[in-house]
């Protein structure tokens, strides 16, 4: 199935210069959204992963979905001030703006396999940050996973220390 079909581009947004490559379209179509979440669990499967760890909000879409599949736990990675509990954070760069991110200090035991999952892959700092937390929490990073790769940008340079796989490129 070519799932760029269901991606669609809207310029400018959420600031001028600005590519936003669009999800809705595939999030709303239930054969493009199984197939999404089909290809990127597939790989992991019996690959003893512990937890899915995936970054709010669009990261929460396909992140339970794919720990259900795989047989693994879920861990929400948060924006800040949403967690309940002591709470580890980290600040990052975005390809507009900048972010902070947080994850519950006692969300894995130390030396879990943990896959990380985001929607999309642009300059890496989201993704970067989420792993630098996850190993400040003692997980081992599996892999790093992705629906939309943006390749004109470094994310592959940021996050060269991880396994990285995604499932749509441009
Ligand atoms: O590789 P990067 O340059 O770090 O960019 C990728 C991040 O940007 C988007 O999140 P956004 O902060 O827009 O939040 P959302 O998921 O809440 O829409 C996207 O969902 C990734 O998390
Ligand atoms: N160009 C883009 N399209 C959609 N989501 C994004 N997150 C960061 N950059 C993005």
């Amino acid at each position: 199935m070519d799932l760029k079909q269901y991606i669609r581009d809207i310029k400018d947004f959420p600031v001028q210069g600005i590519l936003f490559r669009d999800i809705t379209p595939l999030l709303g179509d239930k054969d493009a959204m199984s197939y999404a979440i089909d290809a990127i669990a597939e790989p992991y499967k019996n690959k003893n992963v512990d937890y899915v760890a995936a970054i709010e909000a669009r990261g929460f879409i396909f992140g339970a979905a794919i720990a259900r599949e795989i047989g693994a736990g879920f861990i929400p990675i948060r924006k800040p001030g949403k967690l309940p509990c002591r709470s580890e954070a980290m600040t990052y760069d975005l390809e507009y703006g900048s972010n902070t991110i947080e994850v519950h200090a006692d969300a894995v035991k130390p030396g879990s396999r943990v896959l990380m999952f985001d929607d999309l892959l642009a300059t890496g700092g989201t993704m970067k940050a989420a792993c630098s937390l996850m190993e400040r929490l003692g997980a081992e990073i599996v892999a790093t996973a992705f629906l939309v790769e943006l390749t004109d940008l470094p994310g592959r340079l940021m996050l060269q220390k991880y396994p990285i796989y995604s499932v749509i490129s441009y």
